[in-house]
């Protein structure tokens, strides 16, 4: 199970988006694009119009994170726009089975997130309808804020529910992952890393895209659940 880098483009410069993507085109695995409304999260970013300019600006594949109301509406059409892999909050889904299989169904990877005191046992019979699960280590709605510890054992006890049920879907961590959390994440149990700050913070993005690659290839490769994998 490979280790992915997912920069988070909250923290790069909006009026040069294509260039600030390019910036880590040849290093990232995913681009990371936080859509928020104001309304489920206290912070408002940009929408399909962004993601479809975007899509036409850079060969890495959309991440979209949806930190919106009625992801059930809105989810699908990001899929459908060209975005990889389309994640909604389920405390904002009202259907989200129905959500994640229309994603599915428009041809994009269908990840569902998990706010950090949300957790992750009510939603072990589906998790086969998922690609991805990100267990959110901070609250969302900013970059640049602290990793919560808080989070650790959830990021373990997903790990284990997705091992003992024989799945291939990803764990996504995000928010406060840099080069000195990205270790606890990946022994953890997570796969894909989203960063923001750490990414276009530094001052060569491509490189700290690396740094942190390394840094979580080197944890998994010392975790115990990694055994058999
Ligand atoms: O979803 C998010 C915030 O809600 C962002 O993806 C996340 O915060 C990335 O920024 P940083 O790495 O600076 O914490
Ligand atoms: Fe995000």
């Amino acid at each position: 199970m490979a280790v992915q880098i997912s920069p988070s483009i909250l923290s790069a410069d909006f009026a040069r988006l294509a260039d600030e993507a390019a910036a880590v085109e040849n290093t990232a695995d995913w681009l990371h694009v936080d859509v928020m409304d104001n309304h489920f999260v206290p912070n408002l970013t940009l929408g399909l119009p962004v993601v479809a300019s975007l899509l036409r600006a850079t060969s890495l594949p959309l991440d979209c994170h949806l930190m919106i109301e009625d992801p059930d509406r809105w989810a699908p059409q990001y899929a459908e726009a060209g975005a990889g892999s389309v994640t909604f909050h389920v405390e904002a889904a009202q259907a989200p089975i129905r959500t994640a299989r229309a994603i599915r169904a428009a041809g994009a990877r269908a990840g569902m997130a998990l706010k950090p005191a949300t957790p992750v046992e009510p939603y072990e019979d589906m998790l086969p309808e998922l690609d991805m699960l990100l267990v959110m280590t901070v609250e969302p709605g900013f970059g640049g804020q602290s990793f919560l510890d808080v989070t650790v054992p959830k990021i373990r006890r997903a790990r284990d529910l997705i091992r003992r049920h024989g799945l291939q879907l990803w764990l996504q961590v995000d928010g406060g992952v840099s080069e000195e959390t990205i270790e606890r994440c990946a022994e953890a149990g997570a796969d894909v890393f989203v960063a923001g700050s750490a990414v276009y913070g530094a001052d060569d993005p491509a490189k700290a895209v690396q740094a942190l690659r390394e840094r979580a290839e080197r944890a998994t490769a010392r975790a115990p659940w990694a055994c058999g994998h």
